[in-house]
């Protein structure tokens, strides 16, 4: 008999009879309330409307019983209906499990396990003090200087270009980031990417989001075509500089004439690189300043550590990063703290499965609940308390193991990890040790408060908030000045 009759789905909160979950689901905060729903009903529910099913995974057990021990059934996506609108493809992110997911994962594992992001250590250190430098100067945009890191660096790596804050293609980039992202049309939440969450889905055919994704294709078409003709320019004048693209341009043409399909596959590989690497980063370097300004005595103690394993002759790098424990964890409980994906990126289930013993349907879109696991309190004690001491080994902090799930799971985890945690690093540990970063001051001198608010949307951030970045003392600024020079 098939299993589905001896079998019931996970368990879920109680549906209504004819539309199901479809009136509980909420449109923001998804995580924090599925994570609510777990704890009734426990590690694995399941929530169904308009014929589909959703599958949360709570914990980081399930989901790497199922995403990773059975990744063979769960490392499809579901169809991403606003993207196909944008024509934002070939999209390594969105793209169904097969042949061309595997030739991109096979070209972005081969440049960016950690062996090979360490080739890109001076580049990252060069930006992060440049970033000190101007985040000093203008402290008031601070988000977009932010920006500026996570968008030149990714094009730097993709395509070796190297962009300054107002470049055309700088420009272009943070318009798709809007696009793709959280900005202007109701596009890009979660409630888009799992279109039977709402009873009218933005993305329905003719509505508001449909002629919004039309005016947009061009810019998209835009990035994935400008800077890798650029690149093979500067190959064919034997200019290009190392990148990516001009690796893997010159890897396909040893073989014989490049076919459009490679041409296609090498656009999407590097226009991702922008599109699921820019935001994210910038992002979580918002929750640090956020935590920083929120949690002064954190700022203290890594800045103490920093000073006394590093001095205060020069600036850390990376040669450091083995040595300075507490502002390795602090990078970790800024990824834990508010995990900027927070039901990571949708995985689907590709054959009937039954996981103690509930059934899971072919077809179902299964989900890593991030939010839901940086908040296990079996895991993480007082999970909403920002405390970088808790993984450190007992008894100076609780031995709570790092929170790896914020890149996701199995083949799916996030290719740029290993490039994301190191631009975290090395920002992280440039600012502590160059800058203070505070609450902001009113115009009587008191200090504003900041009540942590967040945009929902596949990527998370916080709203803006005011705060105040001033150099730490002459002492930094000398040695931000002397690598300036
Ligand atoms: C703090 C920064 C970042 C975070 C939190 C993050 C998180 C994630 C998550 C949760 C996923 C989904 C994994 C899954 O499906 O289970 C993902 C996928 C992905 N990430 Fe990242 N990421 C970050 C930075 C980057 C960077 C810098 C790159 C650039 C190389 C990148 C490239 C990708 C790609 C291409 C995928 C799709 C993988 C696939 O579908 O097979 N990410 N990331």
């Amino acid at each position: 008999s098939r299993p589905k009759r001896r079998y019931r789905l996970p368990p879920g909160p109680p549906a209504d009879p004819l539309i199901a979950h479809l009136r509980y689901i909420p449109t923001e905060n998804q995580g924090t309330v599925f994570h609510k729903w777990a704890q009734t009903h426990g590690d694995v529910i399941s929530v169904r409307a308009l014929g589909r099913t959703l599958v949360v995974l709570d914990t980081v057990k399930a989901a790497t019983d199922l995403l990773e021990r059975r990744s063979g059934n769960y490392s499809d996506r579901p169809a991403f209906p606003i993207y196909s609108l944008l024509e934002f493809e070939p999209n390594t992110v969105t793209m169904p499990y097969g042949t061309q997911f595997r030739k991109h994962r096979k070209i972005l594992h081969s440049n960016f396990t950690r062996d090979a992001c360490s080739q890109l250590h001076d580049v990252q250190l060069t930006m992060a003090r440049k970033l000190a430098t101007s985040l000093i100067a203008t402290p008031a945009d601070y988000s977009r200087l932010i920006s500026w890191f996570t968008t030149a660096l990714t094009l730097k790596v993709s395509y070796g270009l190297d962009v300054s804050e107002d470049d055309e293609l700088v420009k272009t980039a943070e318009e798709v980031g809007h696009v793709i992202n959280n900005s202007g049309p109701p596009g890009g939440t979660p409630v888009d990417m799992f279109p039977f969450l709402k009873y009218m889905p933005s993305w329905f055919p003719g509505t508001h989001y449909a002629n919004f994704a039309r005016e947009h294709i061009p810019i998209i078409r835009k990035l994935y075509d400008l800077p890798l003709q650029k690149v093979q320019e500067d190959l064919a004048n034997g200019i290009a500089g190392p990148s990516l693209a001009a690796s893997e341009l010159n890897r396909l043409s040893r073989t014989g004439p490049i076919s459009e399909e490679d041409i296609r596959d090498v656009k999407g590989v590097t226009m991702v690189i922008f599109a699921a690497g820019a935001e994210t980063t910038w992002s979580t370097m918002l929750i640090f300043i956020l935590a920083i300004v929120t949690h002064p005595e954190v700022q203290k103690t890594a800045q103490e550590e920093i000073d006394r394993v590093v001095g205060r002759e020069r600036l850390p790098d990376f040669s450091d990063s083995n040595s300075l424990p507490y502002t390795e964890c602090v990078v970790q409980e800024v990824l834990r703290w508010f995990p900027v994906v927070p039901l990571g990126v949708p995985h689907r289930c590709m054959e009937d499965d039954i996981y103690n013993d509930m059934f899971i349907p072919k077809g179902a879109t299964v989900i890593a609940n991030s939010r839901g696991m940086s908040l296990d309190e079996r895991v993480y004690a007082n999970p909403k308390d920002f405390n970088p001491a808790r993984y450190l080994p007992r008894p100076e902090g609780n031995g709570e193991p790092f929170f790896e799930s914020a890149f996701g799971f199995g083949r799916r985890i996030c290719p740029g990890r290993h490039l994301a945690y190191n631009s975290l690093w090395v920002i992280i540990a440039t600012l502590l040790a160059t800058c203070d970063i505070s609450k902001a001051l009113d115009e009587e001198g008191r200090e504003i408060n900041v009540e942590p608010k967040f945009l929902y949307g596949i990527v998370s951030r916080p709203k803006n908030f005011p705060c105040r970045i001033q150099s730490r003392d002459d002492k930094a600024t000398t040695l931000l000045s002397e690598l300036a020079e």
